[in-house]
């Protein structure tokens, strides 16, 4: 599977403000690239973080590539996916409408009880790992095995880090807009424990203007010491 991550970070790094409520960081140009990055995915993938601060949809808005999709034999808008341990999504969470499959990623130790209210809410509940989290690398191959072979990964800190962590991904693109949101407690793009020792390697192959911010895209080449 190829696991491409894409967000939008503040000009000091940050995907929202101390408040970790939805901020529009891109601008409509970036915006109209996301829609296109989605439309190229089988699946995106957020963190539970991001559906209950945003009540994401996740869908493919512009029509033309809707159409594409559906023209070449795809489903209007990917599937959606949760990452999410013990089931927290909400039943009435946007991110599990109709307009697309959701599935919802639970660790083994979710309970019965919310397992069976996602499922009766339209979510396709999904079991990874054998523990109270779930395990990326058990998540993404159960993924891969419904047919997602290209998954995007719009965050938010935590589960980009994650996913770094497992070494599942293989490209970066990050926006920076111009603004500085600040704050010890925002989230950042890459949050978690952090790396200290060995650090993941990016081969930086593009930077372009775009609205009133850059666009930066990256491979990951593997891991590198920080002590070079
Ligand atoms: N500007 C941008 O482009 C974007 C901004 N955002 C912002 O980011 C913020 C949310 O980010 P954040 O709080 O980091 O939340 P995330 O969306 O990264 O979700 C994190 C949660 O995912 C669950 N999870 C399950 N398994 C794992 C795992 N293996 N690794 C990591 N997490 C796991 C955990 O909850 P549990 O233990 O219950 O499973 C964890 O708390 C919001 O403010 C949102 O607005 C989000 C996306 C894009
Ligand atoms: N690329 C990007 N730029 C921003 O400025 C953003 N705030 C985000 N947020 C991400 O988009 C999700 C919401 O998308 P929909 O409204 O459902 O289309 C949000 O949950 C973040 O993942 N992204």
């Amino acid at each position: 599977m190829e696991v491409f991550v894409n967000a939008a970070v503040s000009a000091d790094g940050k995907l929202s403000t101390r408040r970790r409520e939805q901020v529009r960081i891109s601008g409509p140009d970036d915006f109209a690239r996301v829609d296109r990055l989605r439309a190229d995915a089988d699946a995106v993938l957020v963190g539970v973080g991001t559906v209950l601060a945003d009540d994401p949809r996740l869908t493919v808005d512009d029509p033309s590539l809707r159409a594409a999709r559906t023209d070449r034999g795809d489903p209007a808008t990917p599937a959606r996916v949760v990452v999410d341990s013990t089931g927290r999504t909400p039943a009435d969470a946007r991110i599990l409408d109709d307009a697309a499959t959701t599935y919802v990623v639970v660790a083994s130790a979710a309970p019965d009880s919310r397992r069976r209210a996602l499922d009766r809410a339209g979510a396709e509940v999904v079991v990874a790992g054998d523990d109270d989290r779930v395990a990326l690398d058990d998540a993404f191959s159960a993924l891969s095995a419904r047919g997602i072979d290209r998954l995007m990964v719009e965050g938010g800190g935590e589960i980009i880090f994650s996913c770094f962590a497992a070494g599942l991904v293989d490209e970066l693109s990050v926006y920076v807009g111009s603004l500085v949101l600040g704050g010890r407690d925002a989230p950042t793009l890459v949050d978690g424990d952090g790396f200290v020792e060995s650090v993941p390697d990016l081969r930086l192959e593009e930077v372009r203007r775009v609205d009133d911010g850059v666009l930066l895209e990256y491979g990951v080449d593997g891991w590198v010491e920080t002590d070079r």
